[in-house]
């Protein structure tokens, strides 16, 4: 089992993820550790301690750990939180990492790595081209184009932190959680606001992929991810696939193909340590 770590502007996902014979990349256990700011080492450790032993994951279980992070004052935190419960080093994706994507994009270093994540799992397992939205903190869209190159997209406010910065804002706007909406048309103050929100993100979702479709020139494979999806995924009209798991599968698949292994030759060198 590798342990897979997103640390997003919201929360800190964390997934075991085994490679399975019938199924492939799967997420046995996801927990999410609230994301802030200044929060040291220990206390996430603490935290991760935790969730791991409500999980029923043992130490030994865990072969290796994998992080993304858009949030790079709890790198590391975060850092020497996996260092101490698993007793050794994560591997860090960045804009160098290998993730078979060719990238077409001004400033490939200011992508966020859990963008470039999602694009490179739908590069190596979808028909392309493909867009993938993360429905997070911000609702963001990549565009992957059938020669497996990043090709930029589009990044929109969240759908909490729209209704968030609705109920700051206004003088008559409460604050709300979000709920399963029913109709587009609200008859209440609270339903026109989740109207709005998840209704109003699945027509953007639709909207921006249908003017994306059209820049490209062809249809897209549209996958839907991201804690925020499972509200607006529903009444997304094209077609999709909907699959919280592909940051944390993405995020194996890149340790698979980012982590180091001794050369054959090393593996020698380490054999006596091995015996000892
Ligand atoms: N029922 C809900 N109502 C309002 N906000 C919610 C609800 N469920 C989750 N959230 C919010 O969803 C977002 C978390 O999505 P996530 O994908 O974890 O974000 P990120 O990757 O940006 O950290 C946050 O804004 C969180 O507060
Ligand atoms: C757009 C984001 C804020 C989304 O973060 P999230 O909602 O996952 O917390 C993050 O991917 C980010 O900081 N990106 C850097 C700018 C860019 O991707 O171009
Ligand atoms: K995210």
């Amino acid at each position: 089992m590798i342990l897979t770590v997103d640390i997003g502007n919201t929360t800190v996902c964390v997934c075991g993820v085994e490679k399975r014979e019938a199924e492939g990349h799967t997420a046995v256990f996801c927990t999410k550790l609230e994301t802030v700011p200044g929060k040291d080492g220990a206390a996430y450790k603490a935290e991760l301690r935790d969730a791991l032993r409500k999980a029923d994951v043992e130490i030994g279980q865990i072969e290796g750990a994998v992080v993304s992070s858009v949030v790079p004052c709890l790198n590391r935190p975060i850092h020497a939180c996996i260092r101490a419960v698993l007793g050794r080093e994560p591997v860090w994706i960045t804009c160098q990492s290998k993730t078979g994507l060719k990238m077409d994009v001004e400033y490939p270093e200011k992508v966020g790595v859990d963008r470039i994540v999602d694009a490179a799992w739908v590069a190596a397992n979808c028909p392309l081209p493909a867009v993938t939205v993360d429905l997070g903190t911000a609702t963001t869209f990549n565009v992957i184009d059938e020669g497996g190159v990043f090709r930029g997209g589009a990044i929109a406010v969240g759908m909490a932190t729209g209704l968030k910065a609705l109920a700051a804002k206004t003088a008559q706007l409460p604050e709300l959680r979000l709920d399963t909406v029913d109709s587009a048309i609200g008859k209440n103050t609270e339903a026109c606001m989740e109207s709005g929100a998840v209704i109003g993100a699945a027509a953007m979702i639709d909207g921006l992929v249908a003017r994306i479709e059209q820049e490209l020139g062809k249809p897209v494979t549209l996958v839907l991810t991201g804690g925020m999806a499972r509200y607006a995924e529903p009444f997304c009209t094209h077609p999709h696939i909907y699959d919280p798991q592909l940051l944390a599968k993405g995020l194996m698949l890149l340790y698979e193909w980012n982590v180091e292994r001794p050369a054959p030759e090393k593996i020698w060198l380490l054999l006596p340590a091995l015996r000892a």
